[in-house]
């Protein structure tokens, strides 16, 4: 890859129980640029025979991680955090180059990515447990936080460094081992990690990647009696496919699924920073991101006005490759995603949406697409059910606040939700009625290692991130202490 300081970053192979491997069928994968098309290079394209592999390293290094003492895990965590920041522009680049999105976007993720590494360094010393006052004088009770084992990690490719370090640094902390299966589009992102993780001195074995289609890899992750938990980040779909897989051995699992967040802006507004928000939250990754608002709902009396500005300003954004300064849309991930953005723009158009926003040349290239504003957007069209994954912004016209509530939460998913009133009253009483894992009331940004990420209906199970994160990869054993009368 051109551009790198550090050219050994940029590894064309899965690693396993510390060695890095091709694939036994000697076949590969080709990773495309989206803003060239230009192969950048491929990585094995591995199946069950090795994954079977990586959960024999990853178990076989279980039990030595686990007797690690928690400050021993936070030193290396804390390590692979540090070369994460020093590598932060190469890493950067790695992200655009595979994922599209602008080169400062791309830092952000890096940076983002590594605070959940250094968050679950902290919290690594912070496994407690409990005790519990005995029902007999003879007998004490104590709780105890285990690891949960062998870990298969499989992400999605519109983060594809964040969506692994939100899930690999709680695990190391816990005291887990992990198989990582990144998506087949962005795995240089991952393979990067893996060589810091190396450098930080975090044991061989410990961290395993995978590459490759996800069919085989997938089964083998699911049906292996070994692997312990599933955490997943990626669509509903394949979200309720793993479910089911992960069910026959009874595995634990974690699901950050897909979403249809909607925006809602209410009359009493401060309809500038109604505008910002709706910037970030829509337009982060060109609108590839699951807590991207998808329906802005705009209350009549500010409708035109909340219109008309959010228009102006997406009308001022350059869309362009992601190595391009002041570029703020990049390409889309691949030719599917563009065919459903523009499927998604002409069923709203066939059904009365209008697009405000100025035509604009776009990039050569056919992983382009403009942002823009459509008004007129309304429930019977497809971008009101299905999460589009792209900049487009449909604004949809709503006359009080019970009826905006009702379109709010009539979708199956539940991720994430956005509002916007100067009134604390009803600050509260929306905040408490929308059925949203996440809920951002005067802000489009909602994302920290900080806070608790996660949805509800078919959005997923479990939490990522902030204190709950960490239990998501631990055990509760109860000890039973009798005979001490
Ligand atoms: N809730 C969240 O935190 C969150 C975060 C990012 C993305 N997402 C969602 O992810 C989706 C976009 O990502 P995507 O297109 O990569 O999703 P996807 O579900 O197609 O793929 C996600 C991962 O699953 C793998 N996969 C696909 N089929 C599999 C199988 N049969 N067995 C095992 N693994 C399989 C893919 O290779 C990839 O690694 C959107 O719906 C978005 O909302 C959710
Ligand atoms: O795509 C959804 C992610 O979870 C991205 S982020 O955590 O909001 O940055």
């Amino acid at each position: 890859m051109q551009g790198l300081k550090d050219r050994d970053l940029f590894r064309q192979a899965g690693l396993i129980g510390g060695a890095w491997k091709a694939a036994a069928s000697g076949k590969a994968v080709d990773v495309i640029d989206p803003a060239t098309q230009a192969v950048i290079g491929s990585v094995p394209d591995m199946g069950g025979g090795e994954t079977r592999a990586a959960v024999e390293s990853a178990d076989a290094a279980f039990g030595p991680w686990r007797k690690k003492t928690h400050a021993e895990r936070a030193a290396l965590l804390e390590k692979w955090f540090a070369l994460m920041i020093e590598h932060m522009d190469d890493l950067a680049l790695i992200l655009t180059t595979e994922q599209g999105k602008p080169l400062e976007e791309a830092k952000g993720e890096i940076r983002y990515g590594a605070s959940f590494v250094k968050w679950f360094a902290e919290e690594a010393r912070r496994i407690g447990g409990s005790t519990i006052p005995s029902p007999t004088p003879d007998r004490r009770i104590v709780v105890l936080k285990e690891p949960v084992g062998v870990c298969g990690i499989v992400t999605p490719w519109n983060f594809p460094n964040a969506m692994i370090t939100r899930k690999v640094a709680p695990a190391l902390a816990a005291g887990c081992t992990v198989v990582i299966k990144p998506s087949e589009f962005t795995p240089y992102s991952a393979l990067a990690l893996g060589v810091l993780a190396e450098r930080a001195g975090i044991p061989a074995g410990v961290i395993n990647i995978v590459t490759g289609m996800p069919t085989d890899i997938g089964n083998e992750i699911m049906a292996n009696e070994t692997v312990r938990k599933i955490s997943f980040t990626g669509s509903t779909r394949v979200g309720s496919l793993l479910m089911r897989g992960a069910a026959d051995s009874v595995k634990r699992l974690s699901l950050e699924l897909g979403g249809n967040a909607p925006f809602i802006v209410f009359d009493d507004a401060d309809l500038d920073l109604a505008v910002e928000g709706a910037l970030v939250s829509k337009f982060r990754n060109g609108g590839q991101t699951c807590v991207c608002a998808n329906r802005i709902l705009v209350q009549a009396g500010v409708y035109d006005a909340f219109a008309k500005k959010l228009a102006d300003r997406v009308d001022a954004m350059r869309v362009g490759p992601g190595t391009e300064a002041g570029v703020s849309i990049g390409p889309m991930i691949n030719e599917p995603a563009i065919a459903k953005i523009r499927a998604h723009v002409e069923d709203a158009v066939a059904k009365g949406a209008k697009i405000i926003t100025r035509p604009r040349p776009l990039p050569e290239g056919p992983q382009y697409t403009a942002p823009i504003v459509l008004t007129g957007a309304t429930t019977g069209m497809r971008l009101a059910s299905e999460e589009t994954f792209g900049p487009v912004a449909p604004l949809f016209r709503f006359e009080t606040e019970e009826e905006a509530i009702a379109i709010a939460n009539g979708t199956p998913f539940g991720l994430a939700a956005y509002f916007y009133t100067e009134s604390l009253r009803r600050a509260w009483r929306v905040g408490e009625a929308l059925e949203f894992g996440m809920v951002g009331l005067n802000t489009g940004a909602i994302s920290t290692e900080v806070a608790p990420f996660g949805g509800v209906k078919q959005s997923g199970l479990g939490r990522e991130g902030a204190q709950v994160g960490i239990e998501e990869y631990l055990e509760i054993k109860t000890f039973h202490i009798g005979g001490l009368a």
